[in-house]
């Protein structure tokens, strides 16, 4: 199959859009990035990449970090976790406080706001330095050491989160947070405003699709057990309230973020990352959305 032909075709289909979404403003760093971004890059597992448009520009990854978190906190406690977080889609936006009152504060899942703050939480109580931790074992997954936080992000994101400070808060008081409230959403906004290129986040999550272990490095990061739940969870609960309709446009597991990314998974056989910071009404990028659908459509490679 002639995947850069495809690539290229799609780019041309979805120019139109890319300019359509909206780019997330809630966190006023992230409002200054230029909207008129697009790429595409394909990786397959036996080392063949492919791509299109700004695939070597460096973008905040938001809540793609939120599988980095929970492979890094599974591989270190197990299947524990899942005492403190669900694993059901919640149907909800991603930064909703309604269920987790009735829920008591157990959160839906680790890829909405509430968990992934649950999963910051074990990081604290589990590491002497999380930050430190953190940071090695995504560098370790892309295979390259210059993986950073944008601090500027990360304090822009601070002085506007008061969603995400409720939630830490409303947990708190059902005993689900053992931390410090602050340090917890600190580190958090830290995790999200990590920056990579598409190329660099689909090398990592080529480790997803490669069952949990390194390509290039060829170690286990998590046990097949775990990449089958991990790979679960990004398919039904990846998308926030539109995990439905990913699974219906797309049909691979994945995340997304409010940075404008998407990466996703077909196990055995490749990642592929899009770019494009317009957002549509879930927050999930409006242009990445429809390249990824046109992607399994014209290669007819879906999980289904
Ligand atoms: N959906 C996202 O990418 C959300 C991440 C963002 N840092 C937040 O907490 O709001």
């Amino acid at each position: 199959m002639d995947y850069q032909k495809i690539l290229e075709e799609i780019h041309q289909e979805v120019l139109p859009l890319v300019d359509k979404g909206k780019v997330a403003d809630y966190i006023p760093e992230l409002a200054n990035v230029d909207r008129n971004k697009f790429g595409i890059y394909l990786l397959t597992l036996d080392d063949n990449a492919y791509a299109v448009g700004d695939v070597l520009e460096k973008f905040s990854i938001q809540s793609i970090s939120k599988v980095f978190m929970l492979a890094l906190t599974i591989s270190h406690l197990g299947e524990k976790v899942y005492d403190r977080v669900d694993v059901e889609p919640s149907g909800d936006p991603f930064n909703s406080l309604v269920q987790l009152e009735h829920e008591s504060g157990i959160p839906r899942n680790p890829f909405i706001n509430s968990g992934a703050l649950v999963i910051t939480d074990m990081m604290i109580s589990s590491f002497a330095d999380p930050r430190a931790e953190f940071l090695e074992y995504v560098r370790d997954l892309v295979g390259q050491a210059d993986v950073f936080c944008n601090k500027k992000v990360a304090a822009s994101e601070k002085e506007h989160g008061f969603k995400n400070a409720a939630m830490v808060n409303l947990m708190k008081s059902f005993g689900n947070i053992e931390n410090d409230v602050d340090e917890v959403l600190d580190l958090y906004f830290e995790f999200c405003s990590i920056e990579m290129t598409c190329s660099e986040l689909a090398r990592a999550f080529r480790v997803f699709a490669n069952h949990g272990r390194g390509v290039i490095d060829t170690k286990k990061y998590i046990t097949e057990s775990q990449f089958k739940r991990i790979t679960a969870i990004m398919q039904t609960c990846g998308f926030y309230d539109e995990a439905g309709e990913f699974a219906f446009r797309v049909g691979l597991p994945g995340k997304s973020g409010v940075g404008g990314g998407i990466a996703a998974i077909l196990p055995d056989k490749y990642s592929i990352v899009t770019w494009s910071p317009g957002l549509n009404k879930k927050g999930n990028s409006l242009a990445g959305m429809k390249a990824l659908e046109l992607f399994t459509t014209k290669t007819g490679t879906s999980i289904f």
